[in-house]
């Protein structure tokens, strides 16, 4: 049997099994099996795939990924809201290799990268599927395009980053899994879980994990246990626009706003409401400001430094200078995140909107 044969079989079975008390180990068994499969899946296609032309290179300071299927007109954006000279079509499949552009916004530095379009069956290898998702894997936000005709491929498009291993607009769960030499599977949780420890254990033992100490500090599901297990899920927040409003008639963009009410309407070609998204791209970065201030001497009012929210001082120091960390003594805060005015910080502190640092770095 192949391993899409095998896929196949689970998912049927799971499809077919209702869940209750007396199958929900059945069932927790099989997704585990389903992940380790998919996951098996994506690797064989990356080890496969050359890479080449998607190694783009992260520049300013958050990078966003356009998804959507071809022709929603995810160029057409590119060009409006960046520099980026990306060649629009009236054919599908224009975009053949990632375009980035910058588009400067509120002090911020935003890449934005236009893919080839996300189609169906991406994360299993099919078309340039799975260069597309090792670029989404590695960005910031990301900005679901969609054809107000078509908006039936939001939920293709969510299935899709979701077998690649993509979670979008959820945390990491918080589940350390201590790998043992022996003693079995030990389970303690600080929250009432759904699961039994049981379930645990067989999730476990289906990845081989029969000696570990599991802390659980979440009230996480099976799916989520499986993704913990797993490791290798990234984290993502998303957005919405959807494109080509200039077409539709008033009743169908009122279907569409009450589907999607969070979402940016738009239209790329016509110009409309394109600050919204613009806006919106701003808010999902979720950006603080940072004032550097030289050793004895005024803070730069003027320029703050953009970046995201849970920045370090580590980080400031990787985006001043590439020898600025290797070389860092200490550093000095005023501001939210300071204790006292001037309080001294390592490189592991965590910085707050509108904080002033201070450098102290051996020369
Ligand atoms: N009516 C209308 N047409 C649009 C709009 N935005 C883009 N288009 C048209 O839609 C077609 C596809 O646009 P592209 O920007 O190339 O789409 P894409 O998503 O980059 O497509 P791929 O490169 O194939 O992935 C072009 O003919 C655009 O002119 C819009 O807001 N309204």
């Amino acid at each position: 049997m192949s391993i899409q044969e095998e896929i196949a079989q689970v998912e049927e079975e799971l499809k077919n099994t209702v869940y209750n008390k007396a199958t929900s180990h059945h069932i927790g068994k099989l997704k585990a099996k389903l992940a380790r499969l998919r996951d098996e899946v994506v690797k064989r296609a990356a080890s496969k795939s050359s890479g080449e032309g998607y190694s783009v290179k992260k520049s300013g300071d958050a990078t966003v990924t356009l998804v959507g299927f071809p022709s929603v007109g995810k160029s057409t954006l590119l060009n409006k809201l960046t520099d980026a000279n990306s060649e629009v079509g009236a054919y599908e499949f224009t975009t053949l290799d990632v375009i980035p552009g910058a588009m400067e916004y509120k002090n911020a530095t935003i890449q934005i990268l236009d893919v080839p379009g996300l189609v169906k069956g991406a994360a299993s290898g099919r078309g340039r599927g799975k260069e597309v998702i090792a670029v989404v894997r590695n960005t910031n936000l990301v900005l679901f395009m969609l054809d107000v005709f078509q908006l039936q491929h939001y939920d293709i498009l969510k299935e899709e980053l979701y077998q690649a291993g993509i979670r979008l607009d959820q945390r990491a769960p918080d589940v350390v899994i201590k790998r043992q030499d022996r003693g079995g599977v030990i389970v303690s949780s600080t929250k009432e879980l759904e699961m039994d420890e049981d379930l645990i254990k067989d999730i476990l033992n289906e990845y081989k994990i029969h000696n570990a100490h599991v802390l659980i500090r979440d009230n996480i599901n099976i799916d989520q246990l499986i993704d913990a297990v797993m490791g290798n899920r990234v984290y993502i927040p998303s957005i919405i626009a959807v494109n080509k409003v200039d077409l539709a008639d008033p009743m169908s963009l009122e279907a569409a706003k009450r589907k999607f009410p969070d979402a940016a309407f738009i239209s790329a070609d016509r110009d409309v409401d394109l600050h919204i998204v613009q806006d919106n791209i701003y808010d999902a970065l979720d950006f603080i400001r940072i004032y550097l201030k030289p050793q004895g001497g005024p803070a730069d009012l003027e320029e703050p430094m953009i970046v995201q929210n849970g920045t370090t001082v580590g980080d400031v120091c990787d985006k001043l200078h590439r020898d600025f960390r290797r070389k860092f003594r200490y550093s000095q805060i005023w501001g939210r995140s300071a204790k006292h005015p001037g309080q001294r910080a390592g490189l592991d502190h965590v910085l707050k909107d509108e904080d002033l640092v201070t450098l102290i770095i051996n020369m």
